[in-house]
């Protein structure tokens, strides 16, 4: 099978799995992503099925509403609760102490607000993200206001960084976020300290949030592969 195809069997089934935990009379926060999309669809389907009842969702971005919308998942918003049940969302790496690097989608921020406020915050992803280190094969995506780029960037290459903008694809120019912001994607060689590198660069002015997640997840499903069989499993 071609590593395209086996991707999409691991997220396929690390959806469903997640799908599988919601329970009727509850709110969700919906993630952002290739992952989470598969989770949402699921959800839909046990909605139509009427295997669920009664879900309220909160998307974390404009591509999880319109899939919601999609799938038929009823939404709402953090003004309506005081409280969300359970989120789902990916992630780009994912180390041992279930750290996070997320971002990849330039979602992070609405994302860091539902996953953080969720009783449990379940991460999907398939096997690849996994790493004994944050930042060993992603860049750390920081949402940035664009009249301070230029300041915040040499900000982060004083903090050992290598910044770059995230420019479109099939748009010329940069990344737009789903606030009007712009997206500034870091190479660092080495994240020794994740909890205090996101508070570093959190308090940069002009930054609005940035892509580590220090302690937020309760639960990582992993979606793997092996001798052509799909499984999932959790740590
Ligand atoms: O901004 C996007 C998010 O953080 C995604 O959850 C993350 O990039 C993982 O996406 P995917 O499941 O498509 O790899």
């Amino acid at each position: 099978m071609a590593d395209t195809d086996l991707s999409k069997i691991m997220k396929q089934e690390v959806g469903k799995a997640a799908a599988d935990r919601v329970k009727s009379n509850s709110i969700v926060g919906l993630g952002t992503g290739s992952t989470t999309a598969f989770a949402i669809q699921f959800i839909g389907e046990r909605l139509q099925r009427g295997e669920l009842k009664n879900i309220q969702g909160i998307p974390t971005s404009f591509q999880a509403e319109v899939l919601s919308k999609q799938y038929g998942i009823p939404l709402t918003t953090l003004d309506a609760v005081d409280h969300i049940d359970v989120a789902i969302d990916g992630a780009d790496e994912v180390d041992p102490n279930k750290n996070l690097i997320k971002g990849g989608g330039a979602a992070h921020t609405r994302e860091k607000v539902v996953d953080s406020l969720a009783d449990q915050f379940i991460v999907v992803v398939d096997s690849g993200k996994l790493v004994d280190k944050l930042g060993s094969t992603f860049l750390l995506p920081v949402e940035v206001i664009p009249m301070a780029m230029t300041p915040v960037m040499r900000k982060l290459t004083q903090l050992g960084g290598k910044p770059e903008l995230r420019m479109g694809v099939k748009k010329a120019g940069p990344v737009v976020t789903d606030q009007g912001n712009l997206v500034i994607d870091v190479k660092f060689d080495e994240i020794p300290n994740p909890e205090s590198l996101e508070k570093e660069i959190n308090n940069i002015p002009g930054v609005l949030e940035n892509g580590l997640f220090v302690g937020v997840a309760d639960v990582v499903l992993v979606g793997e592969v092996k001798a052509d069989q799909a499984s999932v499993r959790e740590f």
